[in-house]
């Protein structure tokens, strides 16, 4: 019986004739933090809509505890998208309404509890607030369930330094250990303190796979400058053709 959350075998995802993910082999254990980082197009969110169920691979196998994608895989996983999707009209409250009724696993108290440490008012319109803070109700709403998967994509993208520290905080003080969380980012060096692994994607392939205390262990660097070596883009003291 294999105890891995996710298993993911030779999954290919084509738009057209390039392929965004590329035959890409990925077991990931419960009660993990993972870091899915990557350049622009290498296939993050790619990756984490077809977890989520909201894409389809072209080819290769994929499962969320056992499971194939589905109705069962879809109870398990909290997905943060990468844009807003909530009218403008609603409230706070709305919103954790919103949660409650739909997702049995929500944990109204501890969103509320969240809003009020980060002072959003239940009485707020999402029109009325800024980009960061629209993202701190979301994350907060999705960080309120109590799933076996969390799918971040770019959680901490449009908020303050200190908003970031508090949103890591919640990330880890909010999932169990038979859960996971995986992360897409691009801001390695605000998020690399909280992460037990890394996924580099290239391309649409893994690259690499590993903890972070393997990569900071074996080369002694932090990751965001293992990620920087493994995607320079301009060599070192290379300069651009005329
Ligand atoms: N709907 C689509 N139709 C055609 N090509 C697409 C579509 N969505 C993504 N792609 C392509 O698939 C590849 C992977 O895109 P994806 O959005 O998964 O990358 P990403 O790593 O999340 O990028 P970013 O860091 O910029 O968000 C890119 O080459 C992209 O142009």
């Amino acid at each position: 019986m294999n105890d891995m959350l996710v298993c993911c075998s030779g999954l290919t995802k084509s738009y057209g004739a390039k392929p965004a993910l590329d035959h890409v082999d990925l077991q990931l254990a419960p009660g993990k933090i993972i870091g899915l980082l990557g350049p622009n197009g290498s296939g993050k969110t790619t990756l984490i809509k077809i977890l989520t169920g909201l894409l389809r691979q072209t080819e290769g196998s994929v499962a969320i505890d056992g499971k194939p994608i589905g109705p069962e895989t879809k109870a398990l996983v909290s997905y943060l998208p990468d844009r807003m999707y909530y009218a403008g009209w609603m409230k706070t409250k709305d919103m954790v309404n919103f949660f409650a009724d739909f997702y049995p696993d929500f944990r109204r108290e501890r969103a509320e509890a969240m809003c009020r440490a980060l002072g959003i008012e239940l009485d707020m319109r999402v029109k009325t607030m800024s980009k960061g803070t629209k993202e701190k109700l979301q994350l907060l709403l999705v960080m309120s369930r109590a799933a076996k998967l969390y799918l971040l994509d770019e959680p901490i993208a449009g908020v303050d330094p200190a908003a970031r520290d508090f949103i890591l905080q919640t990330i880890l003080t909010n999932y169990s250990p038979e859960s996971t969380v995986l992360i897409s980012t691009h801001l390695i060096a605000d998020i690399e303190p909280v992460l037990d692994e890394v996924i580099f994607l290239k391309e649409g392939r893994v690259v690499r796979h590993d903890s972070t205390d393997n990569i900071r262990g074996a080369e002694g660097k932090s990751v965001d400058e293992v990620f920087r070596e493994v995607f320079r883009t301009i060599p070192m003291g290379g300069e651009w053709p005329c």
